[in-house]
């Protein structure tokens, strides 16, 4: 049976029991046959007659556990006392914290991590502005901003509700890369707002990463702050999500044994990622894709009300196919998602050319449930940790941000982006490539220097590295 494509998590449910007059084998059969594993059993406490157990179950979604707790319920002589989530737990009172690097013992510490001796390092940074990468946290440090109008997939769900993913995004820095990253969720949806704040709390920063601000907003957003500032700003679910696209196509195509540039590909849902995974798509090589969002596929010969579809059309669909998805899909060598659960159906996969590629990347929900199409796809993705093959941005951020920090880039470049592509590809050998390994795991230990790497040689390059050129004595 397929499962659920919810998003599967772990419940503790306590139950008290009458051991008089019900079992523990009645209990196990009913979370069973309400759509619950049983992973784990505790016994708190146990007398004569009654029994404390707080029981791990996992479920596919929060249905199924509220229709476990009701069917438990209803069991005589059993009694449900407190039930909690695992993945709330982890949330409480949010994921991260700020430590200081070095203790405050005693009074000469304090005077000179504070005031007076903290004035010195003030003025030094006054009198020459670039010791603030030496001297603060501007060295280690980004910001990871959302206005929280494209969250996940999940929509415009506004500045509080997006903070988790922010706080995710900034354990990830921290963990993967030794990247310090501030979660800042901006309660305005105006762009001119969300520029001028930006800019204003620059001074501390190393790096932007703009994360989950909505199409065709993000475009302008990200083009006046580059201008304004002299750090680096990204647009993670632009390029983040390019760069390891382009890395999971380059493999697949090593595995069927088609280039790029012969490919038809169709990409569905041309917001802030489609844009940016076209745009990487055609760098590389690619000569036919064909951007589909929900009137059909984008043509140059209608005018848009979205500026920034009139001049995606003018770059893509050659020859002005017409139509759905069911109709542009038709011999399509890949199959591209950044839109939403369920655009994809299996005789769509079943009309495209042999060997199928399909990345259906909406998260948590992607087009297609993989396990539809597990036959007559060769190659299949999602953006999820929990199938093979996760095609998710933080294959690219971490390491991206670390090589821009460590050379002090003023912005990111081209070059940079496709650079980081090929790293990420080059970490699966020829021998690990298969169908179910197209990319590296998120924790796999050598993506982040590989992709450092890259970076910096790329920010050489191109001239946009501030730091004294370090790479020899690595
Ligand atoms: N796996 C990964 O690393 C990433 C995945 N994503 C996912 O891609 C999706 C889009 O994200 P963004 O580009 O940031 O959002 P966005 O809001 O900028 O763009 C989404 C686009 O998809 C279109 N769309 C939505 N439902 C559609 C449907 N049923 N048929 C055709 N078009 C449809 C919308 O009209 C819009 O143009 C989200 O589900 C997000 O979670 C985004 C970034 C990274
Ligand atoms: C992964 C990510 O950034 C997104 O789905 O929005
Ligand atoms: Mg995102």
């Amino acid at each position: 049976m397929a499962k659920s494509l919810g998003s599967s998590t772990n419940i503790i449910i306590r139950i008290e029991i009458d051991k008089s007059k019900c079992t523990f084998a009645q209990v196990a059969q009913t979370i069973g046959e309400s759509g619950g594993d049983i992973v784990a059993i505790d016994v708190i406490r146990s007398s004569g007659t009654v029994t404390l157990r707080d029981l791990t179950v996992n479920v596919f979604d929060g249905s199924v556990g509220d229709r476990i707790v009701g069917r438990l319920n209803q069991i005589e002589g059993m009694k449900v006392i407190n039930v909690s989530d695992q993945t709330f737990l982890m949330h409480l009172g949010g994921k991260i914290e700020m430590q200081p690097k070095i203790p405050i013992r005693n009074r000469d510490d304090l005077s000179r991590v504070y005031t007076p001796g903290v004035a010195r390092v003030c003025m030094a940074i006054h009198e020459d502005p670039n010791r603030a990468f030496t001297l603060t946290i501007k060295r280690d440090t980004v910001a990871v901003i959302s206005d929280g109008t494209a969250v996940l997939g999940l929509g415009n769900i506004g500045p509080r509700a997006a903070m988790p993913v922010m706080e995710g995004k900034a354990m990830l820095f921290k963990q993967l890369a030794g990247v310090d990253a501030f979660p800042i969720c901006l309660d305005t949806q105006d762009p001119d707002e969300i520029v001028r704040t930006i800019v204003a709390i620059a001074p501390g920063l190393g790096g932007i990463n703009l994360e989950d601000i909505s199409a065709p907003r993000c475009f302008d957003i990200e083009r006046r702050l580059t201008e304004a500032l002299d750090i680096p700003v990204f647009h993670d679910d632009q390029h983040g999500t390019a760069v390891v696209l382009l890395a999971g196509i380059l493999n697949s195509l090593r595995i069927v044994g088609k280039k790029l540039e012969d490919c038809k590909v169709v990409l569905c849902g041309i917001g802030a990622a489609g844009m940016a995974c076209t745009d990487i798509l055609i760098s590389a090589g690619a000569k036919k894709v064909i951007g589909v969002d929900r009137q059909g596929a984008l043509v140059r010969t209608t005018a848009y009300e979205n500026e920034a579809w009139n001049a995606y059309a003018a770059k893509t669909n050659p020859e002005l196919e017409e139509g759905a998805l069911a109709d542009v899909i038709q011999g399509a060598d890949i199959f591209i998602g950044v839109s939403g659960p369920g655009v994809l159906k299996r005789e769509n996969v079943e009309a495209m050319a042999k060997d199928p590629i399909v990345f259906a990347m909406a998260n948590p929900t992607p087009e297609i449930d993989p396990d539809e199409i597990e036959e007559i796809a060769r190659i299949i993705a999602t953006g999820r940790s929990d199938y093979p093959n996760q095609i998710n941005n933080v294959l690219c951020f971490p390491g991206l941000f670390r090589g821009l920090l460590d050379c002090r880039a003023s912005r990111v470049t081209e070059n940079m982006k496709l650079a980081a592509a090929y790293a990420i590809a080059e970490v699966v050998s020829e021998d690990e490539l298969s169908e179910l390994y197209i990319i590296p795991s998120v924790f796999n230990d050598k993506v982040v220097p590989k992709v450092r790497d890259a970076v910096i040689d790329a920010a050489y390059a191109d001239g946009v590295a501030r730091r004294r050129d370090f790479r020899d004595k690595k």
